[in-house]
């Protein structure tokens, strides 16, 4: 099946009824397919070809175990930003010798744990960060692996909250001071500088910009070279779009065989991905019931379980994913309405002005909801987080059980 090719109502490659597992795990409840996963992760590294390459899934993106778990028998790597996303992948049986860690605030707990388990590299936002690694690497008695993250100051053109490599984002080091960033970080005695990483934004649905980004971080690798730092690896970071509406990202084959192919003659040069969306978004979906239409002066609205604090990316980045009604086939009247949750705020909305054909009960699939959904779910007005479950041919799996109410509230303490 082709990467972007979904029919209608089939929502994943296995043959599965959602409404019947709407039915027996109840609402809300996040779906995801394994098929789907792994298609997404092999166009990744299919494409890549002959060039060496490690496809370092990003955690954030959706870090229920199971799913983890998928990438490990995949043989994936891991993109990481907390200890506890360490602690996730480890549990989920993956190699922490395929983990790069990101991300600007390492704690030196949390630096730590990832040199006691022999992590691939970090990726480094800082000078501070740089010395930081150093002392607790001394601490530890060994060399820490490292890569800089440079920031190329080339616009993702995306949403401003996920662009990453602009210059007044908080991300990476200034081109201009890379390479006296590299020569410090060659002069301490508990680093081993391997890498180079970027990574620009998120939900990138055009070639430029990465291709911009690659151009400058080649010609940083050379200007290294002279200076006697030899980089290993490449890491080109993640951000490639997915169709959520009408966008048309490059297909992940476009985008890997674009950057490969700019790596000719540095055959010894190892390529590591990041992708966190292109691979989990359209791998899941979050069904939900309607429990009431309302007629309001201007607007109809259908009230459904599920809310902003399921699914945040509407309220926070306007964006759009796509609202169908499973069981499209019954007689209903038609209406435009604005899909939205339970909650005490008017930001919470999955959709807007929706021409839909539904009835209270009915149940509703939103639509490449596998990536940053339950990953950034919350438990606002004291709403218990969705359970989720992952489809594996005929086997339905429960991955992750509703939370319970009084989960909600056990480490509190009220003072005597
Ligand atoms: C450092 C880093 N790597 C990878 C990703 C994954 O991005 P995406 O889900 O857009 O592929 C992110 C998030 O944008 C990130 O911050
Ligand atoms: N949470 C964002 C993506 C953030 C990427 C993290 N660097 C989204 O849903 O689109």
């Amino acid at each position: 099946m082709d990467y972007f090719a979904y029919k209608d109502q089939q929502l994943f490659a296995e043959d599965v009824s959602l409404e019947a597992v709407a039915r027996k795990y109840g609402t809300p409840c996040y779906v995801y397919s394994k098929a789907t996963i792994e298609r997404h992760w092999h166009a990744f590294d299919r494409a890549a070809g002959s060039q060496p390459h490690l496809i370092c899934y990003a955690v954030k993106a959706n870090s229920n175990l199971a799913v983890l778990n998928v990438m490990a028998k995949l043989g994936s790597g891991f993109d990481i930003v907390s200890g506890g996303e360490l602690t996730r992948v480890l549990k989920a049986g993956g190699d922490p010798s395929k983990v790069v860690f990101s991300g600007v605030g390492k704690t030196q707990d949390e630096i730590a744990l990832a040199l006691k388990h022999n992590i691939k590299c970090f990726n480094v936002e800082s000078r501070s960060e740089l010395a930081r690694i150093n002392e607790v690497a001394e601490q530890a008695g060994k060399k820490a692996p490292i890569s800089i993250r440079v920031n190329p100051d080339v616009d993702a053109k995306t949403h401003p909250y996920i662009s990453t490599g602009l210059k007044d984002n908080k991300f990476g080091v200034e081109r201009q001071q890379a390479v006296e960033i590299y020569q410090y970080a060659n002069s301490l005695p508990f680093l081993n500088v391997v890498g180079i990483d970027c990574h620009i934004g998120s939900q990138l649905t055009d070639l430029t910009p990465f291709v911009d980004a690659l151009d400058i971080l080649l010609a940083l690798i050379d200007e290294l070279a002279q200076q006697n730092i030899h980089i290993k690896h490449l890491d080109v970071g993640g951000g490639l779009g997915v169709t959520y509406n009408d966008e048309k990202p490059p297909h992940p084959d476009q985008y890997t065989q674009a950057i490969a192919e700019r790596l000719e003659g540095r055959e010894d040069l190892l390529l590591i991905f990041e992708p966190g969306r292109a691979i989990m978004a359209n791998a899941g979906v979050l069904l939900t019931k309607v429990e009431f239409l309302k007629q309001g002066a201007e607007k109809n609205f259908a009230i459904v379980d599920a809310a902003m604090n399921d699914l945040i990316r509407p309220a926070l980045y306007s964006a759009w994913q796509n609202i169908i009604p499973l069981n499209a086939a019954l007689e209903r009247p038609k209406a435009v309405y604005d899909i939205v949750g339970p909650i005490c705020e008017t930001g919470d909305f999955l959709g807007k002005g929706r021409e839909l054909t539904i009835a209270p009960d009915d149940y509703l699939a939103v639509r490449s909801a596998g990536a940053y959904g339950f990953a950034m779910a919350s438990n606002y007005n004291s709403r218990c987080r969705a359970a989720e479950v992952l489809i594996d041919g005929n086997n339905i799996h429960l991955v992750r059980e509703r939370e319970k109410i009084e989960q909600l509230f056990e480490s509190e303490h009220i003072p005597t």
